[in-house]
């Protein structure tokens, strides 16, 4: 280290400890303030609501107020005017009067020349600097020169000038070379400016971000959902973020980094996980899910749900008051006719059905009356009104009617639909007898996979809901807790907690009422997060969504995000190279023409951050061999290690396997391996890795230091080390295997590693023709 420099780091170290000084005050009087608030209250329930709300924001402040203590100041800009800014994860402010910004929010407009300044386009930057800061101290700095006129060439300044194009590269190759920890970090020190570009996008419409594997994309995506809750604060803090993921392990993967931008009104979703009720638990094979994923199954919804509200040949008969009424085809049809013209949906509709039957039936019942005994006695309009109530609560009648139109809900449509070889018939006469034979045969009889969830979710838009029952039930639900309340208040009074004078211990029981309680309860669920409501909630609407992995989503999962985010502020990010679900896409435009036509923006990522240029050398070759059109991403570093490829006979492969597993984690270091298996070798890789490395554990543990998975589970995941068991039954397993295969080698950060049982793979090694003859 140079004088210089030396002086430069002690005196960012005074402004950094200073700094610090000021977030630890700022944290001192919001923990003050909430603790105000524990004490303060009125006492009335509004009082208390007010209080609640007050306490919960303070404490959400103080979260973000710890976060921010990790790299809470990462850079400086110093302008070619002499000001200088630093900037970090949040805005500071000195105390008192003049409130000087100290600290300016990476989100902020007048912090983005920190990403995006360049020699060519300096915007106004003399210099940028990079700082490393652990623990309050600051460790190192780096520096970039931006304005380079009036320097003489032999200037040092010049020295520090980066010829790759890429923004603070010190800062950015030790952040790639670091260990992985099994969960994703956030970039904030050293975002990229192509990458910036798509960040601070602006946030109407549809925005597609294409790019290889590891050139960032859910990084973006991520920093993305950050930097526009923090710009348009006011419409998204209340509607929220959705953010779907392929699986749930990897949204355990990216839980951490919307939180470490402080940002916590955000949804993390698989699309099976959309349908509140549903857990999405049972596997099904590809051949199913490309089957439920195809968009005719919107179809197939649609005829099951009009043949709940088919009228019957023949005229069915009840009895009432003595006599007979009928419920014949025309009547029926005329109700049917009625609730039609409505145009709502099915269970609301049925409301319009039932009333036309009812008032048809008392005007039979009505009939009845003229030609009868008591004919001279006219029924008046409250005589209606009672033959009509009575109509409704009529059993036999409620029954008939039930199976003309009955009340439903989206599991029940689906599941009556494929339990009944006849229902799909109808409902799905363009489907091969051998598709219909394939949906039967995987019909959900308890729980409900992935692929059923689009399907229930499209039946529940066209089921709609019953309002009364809705109404009944919320009702019932507050009677039971109103029941369960007074127990309580019982309980204590019994158990001689309440006092002589009718008061707890507190002095609070006797003044309470069950309902009270009731009261209190509710006011604390008004209270749960932006986040807790949406993610409750089927018809909750989005103000913007993200979508992850966005290629492997099905035409009928698209439609299910779509009607997540009616305005279409989304932005999709993935990569076509990359699908691995057969149902999944390939093609953009054709996702999107159903619902945007041609209205949407396209982004592209040319760099990759993750992989080292040895290894992307293999990744290439297998991309050439998935389509020669398709661009790669180009490597931002080398490691100068090769990958290795090892021949073993089947016998020994699984033994193999485990041994390398051991040979790498004795390499030491905060490591983290992964070992990716075809499906068939899963179990038995696991159990032996799991013998040899006891640190070993099954791929949704993704903090271990040793995962085995298969690969669909690897997707969008990456660790520094990657072993990869028999690449020839991963590309047979599936209609996109050599994709799969793709995925598998571009998931390590430092080392690849193959174990083949056949011949050795052609990707292995450079050949002009390699594109043309690898399988
Ligand atoms: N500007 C950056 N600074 C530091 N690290 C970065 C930067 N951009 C990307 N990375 C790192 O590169 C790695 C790959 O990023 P990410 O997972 O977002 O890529 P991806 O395009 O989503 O990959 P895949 O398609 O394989 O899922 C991550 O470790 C990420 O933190």
């Amino acid at each position: 280290m140079t004088g210089t420099e030396g002086t430069e780091l002690l005196a960012e170290q005074g402004f950094i400890t200073n700094l610090y000084r000021r977030l630890d005050r700022m944290r001192e009087e919001t923990v003050r303030l909430r603790d105000t608030y524990l004490r303060d209250s009125d006492g009335t329930p509004g009082g208390r609501v007010q209080r609640d709300i007050a306490y919960a924001g303070h404490a959400q402040t103080l979260v973000d107020l710890n976060v921010a203590e990790d790299k809470l100041c990462f850079g400086r800009l110093d302008s070619v005017d002499g000001q200088s800014m630093h900037i970090g994860r949040m805005g500071i402010f000195s105390e008192g009067e003049d409130r000087e910004q100290l600290l300016m929010d990476w989100r902020a407009p007048s912090a983005r020349p920190f990403y995006v300044a360049t020699a060519a386009a300096p915007l106004g930057v003399r210099r940028r600097r990079h700082l490393r800061i652990r623990r309050r101290i600051v460790e190192s700095i780096s520096d970039e020169y931006l304005d380079l006129t009036g320097l003489s060439p032999d200037d040092p300044a010049l020295a520090a000038v980066s010829a790759s194009g890429l923004t603070g590269e010190a800062a950015l190759l030790a952040a790639l070379n670091a260990p992985r920890t099994g969960r994703m970090g956030d970039i904030v020190e050293t975002i990229q400016a192509e990458q910036d570009r798509i960040i601070r996008a602006d946030r109407a419409g549809i925005l597609v971000v294409q790019g290889g594997p590891g050139t960032g994309k859910t990084a973006v995506a991520l920093h993305r959902t950050a930097y526009l809750l923090y710009t348009h604060r006011g419409q998204l803090a209340n509607r929220g973020v959705l953010v779907i993921g392929p699986n749930r392990t990897f949204l355990t993967y990216i839980g951490q980094v919307l939180p470490s931008l402080g940002e916590n009104a955000v949804v993390l979703s698989t699309v099976g996980d959309l349908f509140p009720g549903v857990r999405a638990e049972r596997v099904e094979s590809s051949r199913v899910a490309v089957l439920k994923g195809r968009l005719n199954m919107a179809k197939v919804i649609a005829n099951a749900v009009l043949d709940r509200q088919r009228v019957p040949k023949t005229t069915i008969t009840v009895k009432y008051a003595g006599g007979d009424l009928r419920l014949d085809r025309q009547l029926l049809s005329r109700a049917q006719e009625r609730a039609w013209q409505s145009r709502r949906p099915h269970n609301r509709a049925r409301q319009v059905f039932l009333k036309s039957v009812f008032d048809q039936l008392a005007r039979q019942v009505a009939r009845r009356h003229r030609e009868g005994l008591a004919a001279a006695i006219p029924l008046t309009s409250d005589d209606f009104e009672d033959i009509r109530r009575d109509l409704r609560s009529d059993e036999d009648l409620q029954a008939a009617l039930s199976t003309i139109w009955p009340a439903l809900t989206a599991q029940t449509l689906v599941r009556d639909l494929f339990a009944s070889p006849a229902r799909l018939r109808l409902a799905a006469p363009f489907l091969s007898d051998a598709e219909r034979d394939l949906l039967l045969a995987a019909a959900p009889t308890q729980t409900f996979s992935q692929s059923d969830v689009p399907l229930l979710d499209e039946a529940a838009e066209l089921l709609g809901q019953d309002d009364r029952l809705v109404m009944a039930a919320a009702t019932r639900d507050r009677e039971q807790r109103e029941e369960y309340a007074q127990s309580v208040l019982d309980m204590l009074g019994e158990g001689g907690e309440a006092s002589d004078e009718g008061t707890g211990a507190d002095g609070f029981l006797g003044m309470v009422s069950a309902a009270d309680l009731v009261e209190l309860q509710e006011d604390a669920v008004s209270l749960t997060s932006t986040a807790e409501r949406a993610g409750a909630d089927r018809e909750w609407t989005y103000g913007h969504v993200v979508v992850d992995e966005a290629q492997e989503l099905s035409p009928m999962a698209w439609r299910v995000v779509m009607r997540r985010c009616p305005v279409k502020s989304m932005t999709l990010v993935g990569d076509l190279a990359q699908t691995g679900d057969a149902a999944g896409a390939s093609s953009w435009g054709s996702v999107l023409r159903p619902y945007v036509g041609r209205d949407w923006r396209f982004e592209e990522l040319t760099v990759n951050y993750r992989t080292p240029a040895e290894i992307t050398a293999v990744a290439d070759r297998i991309l050439a061999s998935i389509d020669p059109k398709l661009t790669a991403p180009t490597s931002v570093r080398s490691t100068g290690v090769l990958p290795w490829w090892q021949h073993t006979s089947s016998e020994t492969l699984v033994e193999q396997t485990a041994l390398r597993a051991a040979q790498d984690l004795a390499l030491g270091g905060e490591q983290h391996l992964a070992v990716l298996v075809p499906d068939a070798l899963y179990e038995q890789v696991t159990t032996r890795v799991a013998e040899l490395v006891p640190a070993a554990g099954p791929g949704h543990d993704v903090a271990r230091p040793v995962v085995v998975m298969t690969v669909r589970e690897a997707k969008g995941l990456e660790f520094d080390s990657v072993i990869l068991v028999e690449p020839d039954l991963i590309v047979e397993q599936s209609p996109k295997g050599r994709n799969d295969l793709y995925v598998a080698v571009t998931r390590a950060t430092q080392r690849l590693g193959v174990l083949y049982t056949g011949r050795r793979p052609a990707y292995a090694d450079p050949a002009p023709e390699a594109s043309a003859g690898l399988w």
